[in-house]
């Protein structure tokens, strides 16, 4: 649905964006991932034709923004919570972009009710707190039912209440066979939502998979009076911490403990250390660990 390739944009000697390359698949969250700074921003604004490439593509249906047919019903986008009328009322504010998308009232209505807007419409937008201007945005881009959505950072100003909406109402767009690529700099935010991920640094691509795959391989510890005899038992890469410790990869716990049973080896300690989402994004990132 979305295809980068080679992407690259330099601002002076500032490289934002290097050689990147990833798909956004339909039917699943995206998470789309970097410590500031790391060029998602850029690489969004590229996707809507806001930014030029210096060189590569991005395409959204096998076009680049700029040529598709319909823009506002393929791909509807939150960048930035500014670009309000003070003086609109939020309903003004999607009544102008539903009339410049040539929506109806019914698209109104319906956008404003799934977004919670419902509740604040008659309210001036300079008055609209972050989480309010959060999802007016949201509703301003849903308008034309797009097929694909960019988000960039949307948690951002949202109380918790909000962010679980969110994480629902993603999940939910989602299910319906939509592309959703949502950004943030903090996997924490996008851990539950997203199923895919892209992860960058410094303009480049780190990893891109399912966020399954971001969890470092597992290890176990494990204390023994007879440790070296348990490693010969063991048919998995063994590391020998000290003549009763050792870290056995591969195995879960529970195997390791059912071959010592089944030898009458003692077990003194059998600890999991499996690196939390967090630790292996942050190592990922070159962010330091906790
Ligand atoms: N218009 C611009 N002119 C000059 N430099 C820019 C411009 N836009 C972005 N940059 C630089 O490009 C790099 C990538 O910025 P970008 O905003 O894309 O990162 P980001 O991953 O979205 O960061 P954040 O999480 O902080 O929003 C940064 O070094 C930034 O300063």
């Amino acid at each position: 649905m979305i295809e980068v390739r080679g992407l690259t944009k330099t601002f002076g000697p500032v490289a934002a964006v290097t050689d990147l390359t990833f798909d956004v698949g339909p039917g699943t969250v995206t998470g789309f991932l970097g410590p500031n700074g790391a060029g998602k921003t850029t690489t969004m604004r590229m996707m809507l034709g806001l930014v030029a490439p210096g060189s590569g593509s991005v395409t959204i249906d096998g076009r680049p923004y700029r040529e598709l047919r319909d823009p506002t019903s393929v791909v509807g986008a939150v960048l930035d919570s500014s670009g309000f009328h003070p003086a609109h009322t939020a309903r003004d504010h999607l009544r102008l972009y539903a009339r410049m998308g040539r929506y109806g009232s019914d698209r109104v209505a319906r956008v404003a009710e799934v977004t919670g807007v419902s509740a604040f419409a008659h309210r001036r937008t300079r008055g609209l707190s972050t989480g309010m201007r959060q999802r007016l945005n949201l509703a301003t881009a849903l308008l034309g039912d797009p097929r694909v959505l960019l988000l960039d950072e949307p948690s951002n100003g949202l109380d918790p209440e909000g962010i679980a909406w969110l994480r629902r109402f993603l999940r939910d767009l989602a299910a319906q066979g939509r592309t959703i690529l949502v950004s943030s700099h903090v996997l924490g935010e996008i851990e539950q939502t997203a199923d895919q991920v892209v992860v960058i640094r410094e303009g480049r691509l780190v990893t891109a998979g399912p966020l399954s795959e971001l969890y470092g391989s597992a290890s176990v510890l494990v204390r023994s009076p007879q440790a070296d005899r348990l490693r010969t038992m063991l048919a998995a890469p063994t590391e020998i911490l000290s003549s009763e410790v050792l870290r056995v990869h591969d195995l879960s716990a529970a195997e390791i403990a059912s071959v010592a049973a089944a030898h009458g080896i003692p077990l003194q300690e059998l600890t999991s250390e499996r690196p939390t989402l967090e630790q292996a994004f942050l190592h990922l990132t070159g962010g330091t660990t906790p």
